[in-house]
């Protein structure tokens, strides 16, 4: 699917007759993300080469869905997971319902939140995007809406009027397409237990260097007093893969003051390593825990935050040591315009 999407991107810029593109989901999902049971299989066959290369052609579509000619209208009309992100909030305009539910779960499956999401949740406000990256947060259309991930939010029984008014008005203008999305939006209410409603928390605890400061922070604040969102973010803190949250806090530190291209490049020898399972196996193991066996309790090696040096850190960062093994190279983007590169 990814190959096909990439083709398809491409071909629609080369298109003069393909003025905007609209992505959407069949059934109760928009993405639920990779197929991280075929990933796990490619590295249990001794493959890790496969299943990094599958991230070589995703990452690329992200790349191209980003730096786009044409305005990309995404419909995320149900789950937004993982892979299903990258394909869509690069894009220009991301379309939330009632049924959005928003995550990227990457910490608790040992990976970490990939497909250029160093790029977009270091821009989310604050230290946002730290508490859903790191805690795999699950966040409905109205937070989506409300912290920039999704730029409209429509009820799902005006969707079909939508794409017919998006057809009708054939334009690749970026105002036309907002003010003809804007006719059918809304501005939902939060929940009133919202995160969205604890930005002042989590700048101060998710603003941390580390990742024990933070939990440490957190651990500080719910002392104080019983706060059923302090608790369940403190537990998938804990329950996440100590590698993966490791890696990715400095990712998103890092990606604050990347482009996306740049995120896309460090991500990728990212990925590599976690393939690699030089330093970790946790990919393996938290996919056998979450999807394959389902007993939702992994084993992480190492299984503590304070066994992971500086130096463990810093080789998921550094060129993968192997003659046969190239870094990501992102196809060259000409004639696009200038808001096409920062959407977020
Ligand atoms: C919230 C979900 C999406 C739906 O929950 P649910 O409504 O209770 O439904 P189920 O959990 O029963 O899911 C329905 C079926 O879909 C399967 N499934 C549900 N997501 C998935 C899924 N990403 N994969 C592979 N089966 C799945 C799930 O195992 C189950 O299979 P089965 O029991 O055989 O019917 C839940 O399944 C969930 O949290 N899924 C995991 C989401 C997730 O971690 N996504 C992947 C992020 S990482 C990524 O995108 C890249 C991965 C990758 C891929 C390849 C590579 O080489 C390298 C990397």
């Amino acid at each position: 699917m990814v190959v096909r999407l990439l083709e398809l991107f491409l071909a629609c810029a080369e298109d003069s007759s393909v003025k905007l593109i609209i992505l959407k989901g069949k059934g109760r999902a928009f993405c639920a993300g990779g197929d991280v049971s075929a990933a796990a299989h490619d590295i249990n066959q001794g493959n890790w080469k496969a299943a990094a290369n599958y991230f070589r052609k995703e990452f690329t579509m992200n790349y191209v869905v980003a730096t786009h000619s044409k305005p990309q209208v995404s419909i995320l009309n149900g789950i937004v997971m993982g892979g299903g992100a990258g394909a869509s909030i690069h894009g220009r305009f991301r379309v939330a319902t009632e049924n959005s539910l928003f995550a990227m779960p990457e910490t608790a499956l040992g990976l970490f939140p990939d497909i250029g999401a160093s790029y977009f949740l270091s821009r989310l406000p604050g230290f946002f995007g730290e508490y859903v990256g790191l805690a795999g947060a699950r966040l409905d259309g109205a937070e989506m809406l409300a912290c920039g991930l999704a730029t409209h939010f429509v009820h799902s029984e005006k969707l079909p009027l939508l794409e017919e008014a998006l057809v009708k008005a054939d334009s690749s203008d970026p105002a036309v397409i907002s003010s003809t999305i804007d006719e059918f939006s809304l501005t939902p209410n939060l929940k009133k237990n919202s995160a969205c409603h604890r930005l002042n928390i989590i700048n101060k605890c998710f603003s941390r260097r580390t990742i024990e400061e933070i939990i440490m922070a957190l651990e500080r604040e719910a002392a104080d007093r019983k706060d059923d969102w302090l608790s369940s973010t403190i537990q998938s803190l804990k329950k996440a893969s100590p590698t993966s949250l490791k890696i990715s806090l400095r990712s998103i530190r890092e990606g604050r003051l990347q482009g996306i291209g740049k995120c896309l490049v460090r991500e990728f020898r990212m990925v590599s390593h976690v393939s690699r399972g030089e330093v970790s196996k946790d990919f393996v193991e938290g996919c056998r825990a979450i999807l394959l066996d389902k007993d939702r309790n992994p084993k992480w090696n190492p299984s503590n935050i304070e066994s992971i040096s500086d130096e463990m850190v810093d080789l998921y960062f550094s060129k993968v040591n192997d003659d046969d093994w190239e870094d990501l190279k992102l196809p060259a983007r000409s004639n696009f315009p200038s808001y096409a590169i920062a959407k977020l």
